[in-house]
């Protein structure tokens, strides 16, 4: 095989993964230049932020704990005005998708560096995307502002994260190197991150939910969410991206379950437009059938949703749904056919195996 042109960008991030590596918090708030860090969280991972806080003494800024999935924008202003109010010169985002995305919009608007500490595994810490909120449309963007300086990963913070949400959340994880191994501008080093990624959270989830407090498994997990996280920050995403935004945003769907549910579907739609892509899935996964199927045995086999109808879609909205993924035009591996998409809808919704 010969390699092919590509562009490869790297971006300026620096990453710390280890157990126990929030140890070298204030190490790396000091590497940043930083003297005042704003730390925010949810409301419900507010005594993790206290102790985050803690760690930084003097130089913590205090805490704000209102952060909430989508990315309010009234909390994204909230939040820039207590970052300005109390002089934080950078921002700590203890949490999910849901706290870095609320570290990103203070970024976006004060160029404030945000260091990350993610206990999930959606990725949003590796990428200069930002998602935010408004009068009920969640518009995305991309701007290098808002990736994270710098990234902790220490699985000792996920060892809490309930099964359910683990499985869900890898697979949300899963979905983004997927995607990556046939995306339009994908590159060999990002096609490897993919592969490795889906194989470390693959051989993750099971563990996780066989023994939930495992530090291996957990640490595997975490490494495959890196992987996973940087191609989704370095190539385009396609159809199972785009379904799971119409579905989160328009339908008010949880965000890593959604993914759980439709990346199955999404990769049966595209299998013959990229089998190469395809094959590695399967492989990564420890499959001798098909990705699709092997994905969809991941998620059915570890305890997770496998159907729309069962996390609140309702079949009369699939129409209208399918509608919004048609709307724009955007690169997939097979083109975007209103009946094939609205059957896709449909399987999901179902939970069938594809
Ligand atoms: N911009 C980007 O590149 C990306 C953005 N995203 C965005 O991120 C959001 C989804 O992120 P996701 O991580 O799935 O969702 P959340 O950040 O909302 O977290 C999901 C759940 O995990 C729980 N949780 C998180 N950490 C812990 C912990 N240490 N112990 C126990 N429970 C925990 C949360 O509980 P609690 O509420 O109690 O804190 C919450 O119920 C979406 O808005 C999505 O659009 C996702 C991927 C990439
Ligand atoms: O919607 C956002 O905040 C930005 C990207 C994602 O959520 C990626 C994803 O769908 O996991």
């Amino acid at each position: 095989m010969t390699t092919p042109s590509f562009i490869y960008t790297s971006a300026p991030q620096r990453v710390v993964f280890g157990a126990g590596s929030l140890q070298h918090l204030a190490r790396e708030i000091d590497a940043l230049g930083a003297r005042r860090a704003l730390v925010l969280s949810t409301p419900e991972q507010r005594p993790q932020a206290e102790r985050v806080a803690d760690m930084l003494g003097a130089h913590a800024a205090g805490v704000f704990d209102r952060a909430v999935m989508h990315v309010p924008i009234e909390t994204a202003r909230e939040a820039r005005e207590v970052a300005a109010r109390l002089g934080a010169d950078c921002a700590v985002a203890i949490g999910g998708g849901s706290t870095t995305g609320l570290g990103k919009a203070i970024a976006l608007d004060s160029g404030l560096p945000i260091l990350a500490i993610p206990t999930t595994y959606a990725g949003s810490e590796m990428t200069p995307i930002y998602g935010i909120t408004e009068a009920g449309m969640k518009k995305t963007g991309k701007d290098f502002r808002v990736l994270p300086r710098t990234v902790i990963y220490d699985p000792e913070l996920s060892l809490g994260l309930p099964v359910g949400m683990s499985v869900t959340s890898g697979i949300n994880a899963i979905a983004h190197a997927a995607e990556g191994l046939y995306a339009v501008d994908s590159n060999p080093i990002m096609d490897l991150m993919a592969q490795e990624g889906i194989a470390a959270l693959g051989r993750a989830l099971p563990a996780i939910r066989a023994t939930p407090k495992d530090p291996a498994a957990r640490s595997d997990a975490l490494y495959g969410a890196w992987l996973c996280g940087t191609v989704l920050g370095n190539v385009g995403m396609a159809l199972h991206h785009k379904l799971c935004h119409t579905l989160g945003g328009s339908f008010n769907l949880p965000h890593a379950e959604t993914h759980t549910i439709v990346l199955p579907h999404a990769l049966a739609y595209n299998a013959g437009a990229a089998p190469e892509a395809m094959a590695k899935i399967a492989k990564a996964l420890g499959g001798s059938g098909g990705a699709a199927q092997a994905v969809y045995d991941l998620a059915r086999d570890n305890g997770a949703p496998v159907a729309l109808r069962d996390i609140g879609m309702k079949e009369a909205d699939l129409d209208l749904a399918c509608e919004h993924a048609l709307k724009n035009q955007y690169p997939n591996p097979r083109p975007l056919e209103r009946a094939a998409i609205r059957a896709l809808l449909q399987n999901a919704w179902e939970g069938v195996r594809p």
